[in-house]
């Protein structure tokens, strides 16, 4: 498969940028490229916007006027942290084959980088479905041919076992880069009312997939995973298909599936101070994590029968917002900040266990973290309830920003609603630079 990275010919339009956010301006698609490095074209020399525009229209694409779908996978941050959030996740989490060696896992992550390169600019694997070996499969899988690079990133994680190894005590040094360890990469402790599947949490690897497409999102999981086959393997994965979070004032801001608004408080990408505070680890960290982050994911079920029973008053005392406006109970709009000291009657306003009190800086120590969840449902149970809920994804410099604010959510109103069933922790490297491979100074 390494061998079948090459295009089929010439290199398509090269998208400059960096991976941190804003996305690129060209709307190549799959079928179009093909078409056009068939037709003999391949050694054209396409850069920049015009070449852009070339290639689309030479392949009866759209030419991206003011609408782009492609964001760079290289820059200084790795991408689908602070890009707008898409709407569409495919979450992967991956174990390592056992007996894999150090030089497995440096070869897997420069394949799945050149991969997620070719992948993010809505390119196919190899020569796509380009007839080839007949007894061979196609070096794509081929489910989104045709289909636009629909702002694909693919955003990629390390589990602590990497460090340490899985077995107990988590005391082997597997990859050889144990001295590598964050001091800060501990696991998450347990918390009240966690109802963790072991089988759907954690994991030596994670991958991150966001799209405005399902579809690019699933075949950019799929085709990591069959690239990757001999030396890691799906552990578990799960798709969303609604954004709980903006991480743009450019979006609306998103309803989670109990009707709220959800997000509006989050830190947003032209934040750059408190990005460098609450999310960018720096200075404090080895090199190969400078600039990266911590991903955290929690699957949230919501009993959505029970919640749906719950009056509007129960329902806004809940969150201390209201459903409709997502305004602080306090009064004001949206992004007014609520007066947590308002009382009404001898009583506060916003309650003393609503989730926005307890969620609030103020009641942490300052901490914030990057949200960029998404609903997810899973069907339904024998009792006729959903298996739905919020699969919450945090970025944060340190993991302990997030232990801080589960631990103050214990009493929260919101955990008559919900259950904590899946749970994974990984730390993100800093961003891909042309030509290297993620994560690739924890190996120098
Ligand atoms: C440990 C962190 C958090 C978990 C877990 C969590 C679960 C969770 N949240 C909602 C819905 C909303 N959360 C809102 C705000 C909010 N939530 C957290 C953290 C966790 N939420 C933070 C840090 C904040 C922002 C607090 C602030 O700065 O004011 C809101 C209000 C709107 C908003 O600001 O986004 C909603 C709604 C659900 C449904 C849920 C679990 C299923
Ligand atoms: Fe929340």
């Amino acid at each position: 498969m390494n061998g079948a990275m090459e295009p089929a010919g010439g290199e398509p339009e090269e998208v400059e940028g960096e991976g941190s956010g804003e996305t690129g301006a060209l709307r190549p698609s799959r079928r179009g490229l093909l078409g056009l490095l068939g037709a003999g074209v391949a050694g054209l020399a396409v850069g920049g916007a015009g070449g852009a525009a070339i290639a689309a229209s030479a392949a009866g694409g759209q030419t991206a006027a003011g609408r782009s779908s492609v964001v760079p996978f290289h820059g200084e941050h790795q991408a689908g942290i602070v890009t707008p959030a898409q709407d569409r996740l495919h979450f992967a989490a991956f174990n390592m084959v056992s007996g894999s060696s150090r030089d497995d896992l440096i070869q897997l992550l420069r394949d799945w980088s050149e991969a997620a390169e070719r992948l993010t600019q809505g390119r196919p694997l190899g020569t796509g479905l380009e007839p080839g070996d007949a007894l061979l499969p196609p070096d794509d899988t081929g489910e989104a041919e045709g289909l636009q690079a629909g702002n694909l990133t693919l955003t990629f994680g390390l589990g602590r076992s990497l460090f340490t190894g899985s077995g107990e005590g988590g005391s082997e040094d597997p990859y050889g880069i144990r001295s590598q360890l964050p001091a800060a990469f501990e696991p998450l402790p347990s918390f009240a009312f966690d109802l963790l599947e072991p089988a759907q949490s954690g994991g030596d690897l994670c991958v991150q997939a966001c799209a405005d497409d399902p579809q690019v999102a699933v075949h950019a999981i799929r085709n990591l995973a069959r690239i990757a086959v001999g030396r890691t393997h799906l552990a578990w994965s799960q798709l969303g298909f609604g954004r709980t979070a903006s991480t743009s004032r450019r979006q609306d801001t998103p309803r989670n599936l109990f009707g709220f608004k959800d997000g509006t408080m989050n830190v947003m990408s032209d934040e750059t101070e408190a990005l460098a505070e609450h999310v960018w680890v720096g200075d404090e960290a080895p090199a190969w994590l400078r600039g990266g982050s911590y991903i955290v994911t929690r699957k949230i079920l919501m009993t959505i029968e029970a919640w749906d029973r719950a009056s509007l008053a129960e329902q806004e005392r809940t969150f201390g917002r209201t459903k409709l406006a997502g305004a602080p109970l306090t009064g004001g709009g949206e992004f007014d900040h609520p007066d947590f000291a308002a009382e009404r009657d001898g009583a506060p306003v916003i309650d003393m266990a609503a989730h926005v009190r307890l969620a609030h800086p103020d009641q942490n120590g300052g901490t914030r973290i990057l949200r960029r969840g998404y609903n997810y449902v899973d069907g339904s149970n024998e009792l006729g309830q959903l298996g739905a809920g919020l699969f919450f994804i945090s970025f944060q410099r340190d993991p302990a920003a997030f232990v801080r604010l589960q631990r103050s959510l214990k009493h929260d109103l919101l955990g008559e609603y919900i259950r904590h069933i899946s749970s994974g922790l990984w730390a993100v490297p800093g961003g891909v630079r042309r030509g290297e491979f993620v994560g690739q100074r924890l190996f120098d």
